[in-house]
């Protein structure tokens, strides 16, 4: 009889018991021109019952919320509800607008589309995503980002049963929302060197295919990069797969990891700091370029592609000073402290100081 050692035993409980892993997917992905028309089809093949809380925001709900309502008004219940912004009471408000809803539609950016997906998890009710701007990867995403007392939390939701991403829509929104979903996806590239650091500082377990599923995405949006336009429904249909990707890659890691580094957390400073100045991919973009630098990557590369696709690349473009961004990168190690980032290393108020100087360079 073989019999095996305590720490062989132990060894192999790490290597295969201790690596289950729950993946959840989105089941319909349904992306292109007027594709609304196809959400009665999608409710029926998902059997999703028969009475839905329509989540929207203020500019959403007239611009796609309405007609998504219209559209599923012969078979279905829909109960509008408005998000004026993500927070804790808004969604304990939503949850009871959706007691008796059997699931949820959010119809929106990425706040709208996180709280549905918030009150969907909470309710254990399922939620279609429907984007009606390609400006975050949230869209298919397991994720919800959400600011707390003190810091930023990325809570572990549902990702979408359906998303229903019409690019006639799409690419009608602001190009602004558009650069920006580009500048989410582009700075996959420093979140992955982020998590690679944080595997040779701290141990901290790689998955490769998401890792290889996430970079690769940045990889195809910089190539199509020159393709990227105002207005145009190809534009709308690279970016949003792009951001379907992306969020897949989130789901295989079971975290953020994948999409989400140094740069996101410099991000989410600069929310705290200057609220509502700079959309979440606008200031993860500018983090990127930094975060990039500090690796001793191609910053430049990355800032050149931010600005052929329209993105800002300086705090000064969104109309923030630059003593703020210092002081956001000073703060972005603080933001969720348990995620090591190159920020970590050691980044002091001088160097964070030539940092920001340094994207104003030629
Ligand atoms: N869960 C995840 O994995 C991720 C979550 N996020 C989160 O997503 C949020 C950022 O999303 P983002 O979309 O940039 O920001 P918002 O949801 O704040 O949307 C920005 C603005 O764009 C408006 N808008 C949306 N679509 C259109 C359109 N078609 N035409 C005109 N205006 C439009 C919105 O209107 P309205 O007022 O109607 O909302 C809002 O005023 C952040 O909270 C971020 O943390 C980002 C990435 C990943
Ligand atoms: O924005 C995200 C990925 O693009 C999710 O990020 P967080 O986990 O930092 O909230
Ligand atoms: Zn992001």
């Amino acid at each position: 009889m073989i019999t095996m050692s305590a720490d062989a035993i132990k060894l192999l409980k790490e290597k295969v018991f201790d690596k289950s892993r729950w993946m959840q997917l989105p089941r319909d992905v349904v992306i292109g021109h007027d594709v609304f028309q196809q959400l009665p089809s999608v409710c029926e093949d998902l059997k999703l019952g028969k009475k839905a809380l329509l989540i929207s925001g203020k500019n959403t709900m007239d611009l796609a919320g309405n007609r998504v309502r219209e559209i599923l008004s012969g078979g279905w219940t829909i109960i509008p509800f408005f998000a004026e912004e993500i927070s804790l009471p808004v969604i304990k408000e939503a949850e009871k607008a959706a007691a008796d809803a059997d699931f949820l539609i959010g119809v929106g950016g990425g706040r709208v589309i996180d709280t549905a997906k918030i009150v969907s998890y909470n309710l254990d009710r399922p939620f279609i995503s429907v984007p009606t701007a390609a400006s975050h990867d949230g869209i298919a995403s397991a994720r919800a980002s959400v600011a707390v007392e003190g810091g930023h939390s990325s809570l572990q939701a549902h990702p979408p049963l359906a998303i229903v991403a019409d690019t006639a829509i799409i690419a009608r929104a602001p190009h602004r929302l558009l650069a920006a979903g580009c500048a989410d996806v582009i700075s996959n590239y420093t979140a992955i060197l982020d998590w690679e650091l944080a595997h040779r500082v701290k141990g901290e377990q790689v998955s490769e295919y998401a890792a290889a599923l996430s970079k690769m995405t940045a990889e195809i949006l910089v190539k199509n990069a020159p393709l990227i336009k105002p207005s145009s429904e190809e534009s709308a249909w690279i970016v949003t797969k792009a951001l379907v990707s992306s969020g897949v890659a989130m789901s295989i890691a079971g975290s953020s990891r994948p999409a989400s580094g140094g740069e996101h957390k410099f991000s989410h400073a600069l929310e705290r700091l200057a609220p509502g100045k700079a959309l979440h991919g606008e200031s993860c973009g500018i983090g990127t370029i930094i975060s990039m630098y500090l690796h001793g990557g191609d910053w430049k590369g990355i800032r050149e592609s931010l600005k052929s696709i329209g993105a800002p690349v300086t705090p000064k473009d969104v109309g923030i000073d630059d003593a703020t961004a210092v002081e956001a990168l000073l703060m972005a190690k603080d933001i969720r402290p348990e995620r090591f980032t190159i920020f970590d290393m050691g980044l002091t108020r001088e160097s964070a100081e030539k940092l920001v100087l340094m994207l104003y360079k030629e």
